[in-house]
């Protein structure tokens, strides 16, 4: 196991920054600058299993990139193993592994095996030792028996499992893995958490993103909540559910409803959030309720004219607490 200096985590960064610079418009190509990840900080410890959670476009990708020495910061530091990521890149590099979700990176015509025998051989992996460490992969994700098939006949999540397992091949002991479970069906995005928790308990540090709030639920010791390049929560599972476990959510089925309607949900007393899903033909109006309080009346009062179907209420749930996480106004937000 590779030491870090005492007192310092597996992976820390700090105020981390980055901004891309677009071409935006065909004819008037205008310059500018996305501010993709603004200050991003957070510490995982050894053996720990982070999550990092957010919508499209958060910059969770652009993180981890930065982390694993793909992307160089804009501003702030990061470090892996008390490396820094930009002056020490190529110690990180040997350090860590790294899996996207997708379907690119694998040799379709290849068997798995000789997937795994050719990435062995980029990454260093001696001789001696590649046949012993390939059979105990193919094992851990689960293709024993597969693993002499073309790649081009695998499921996503085979191929995904298969992902893995070459990202462990050099056997890091700190792992990125990138929405691993994106695109992959409900049996075989089990199968792959799995596959996760088997790593979180042989001791590898990882970080994980997803989109999936149960999942994140399922597998991580902590999350971090990302949006617009800003971390908004940070804490165990269980500490973000805290968030709304007090209070409950009252679902109203509307047909036609419209967007004054909500805002002016939003404005009751009592009322702490409310959002709008489409469910075939209707939208739900998910209103979270502040604790004690009782809006139903209030709430149906200021749907006057709107076509009202069913109206429930219900405990919450994390993915609530997430929806409401990342749906607020950001502060200072222009009105
Ligand atoms: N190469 C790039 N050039 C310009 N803008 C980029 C580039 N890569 C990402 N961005 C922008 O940076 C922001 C963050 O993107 P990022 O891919 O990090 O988000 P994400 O949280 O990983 O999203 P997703 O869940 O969709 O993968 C987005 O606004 C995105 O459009």
């Amino acid at each position: 196991m590779v030491p870090v200096p005492s007192g310092r985590p597996v992976v820390r960064a700090h105020d981390l920054r980055r901004s891309y610079r677009t071409r935006a418009g065909t004819f008037r190509r205008e310059r500018k600058e996305v501010e993709a990840v603004r200050g991003v900080s957070f510490d995982i410890e050894r053996g720990e299993l982070f999550g990092l959670l957010g919508p499209n476009g958060a910059g969770k990708t652009t993180t981890i990139k930065m982390l694993i020495t793909l992307l160089l910061p804009t501003g702030g530091s990061a470090e892996v193993l008390g490396h820094d990521v930009v002056a020490d890149a190529r110690e990180v590099r040997r350090h860590i592994g790294y899996v996207f979700g997708g379907d690119r990176g694998l040799y379709e015509r290849l068997s798995a095996l000789d997937n795994l025998r050719y990435f062995a051989e980029l990454y260093g992996v001696p001789p001696r030792e590649q046949r012993q460490r390939i059979g105990e992969l193919v094992e851990m994700v689960g293709l024993t028996g597969r693993e002499k098939e073309r790649v081009e006949g695998f499921s996503r999540g085979m191929r995904q499992r298969l992902h893995i397992a070459r990202g462990l091949l050099h056997d890091p002991e700190v792992l990125f893995l990138d929405e691993p479970t994106i695109g992959i069906d409900p049996v075989g995005a089990r199968e792959l958490r799995g596959t996760i928790a088997t790593l979180r308990e042989q001791g590898k540090t990882i970080l994980l993103t997803t989109h999936y709030m149960f999942e994140a639920d399922e597998l991580c010791d902590r999350i971090a909540v990302i949006r617009g390049g800003e971390i908004v929560a940070e804490g165990t599972p269980a500490d973000l559910k805290q968030r709304v476990t007090a209070g409950h959510v009252v679902e109203v089925e509307t047909f036609g409803l419209p967007e004054t309607s909500v805002d002016a949900v939003r404005l009751l007393d009592g009322v702490r959030s409310a959002a709008v899903e489409e469910r075939g033909q209707a939208q739900v109006l998910i209103v979270q309720v502040r604790p004690g309080a009782e809006v139903t009346s209030l709430v149906l009062g200021s749907l006057d004219g709107v076509n009202v179907g069913r109206v429930s209420s219900r405990e919450p749930t994390l993915e609530d607490a997430y929806v409401e996480l990342v749906s607020a106004e950001p502060a200072g937000a222009p009105a």
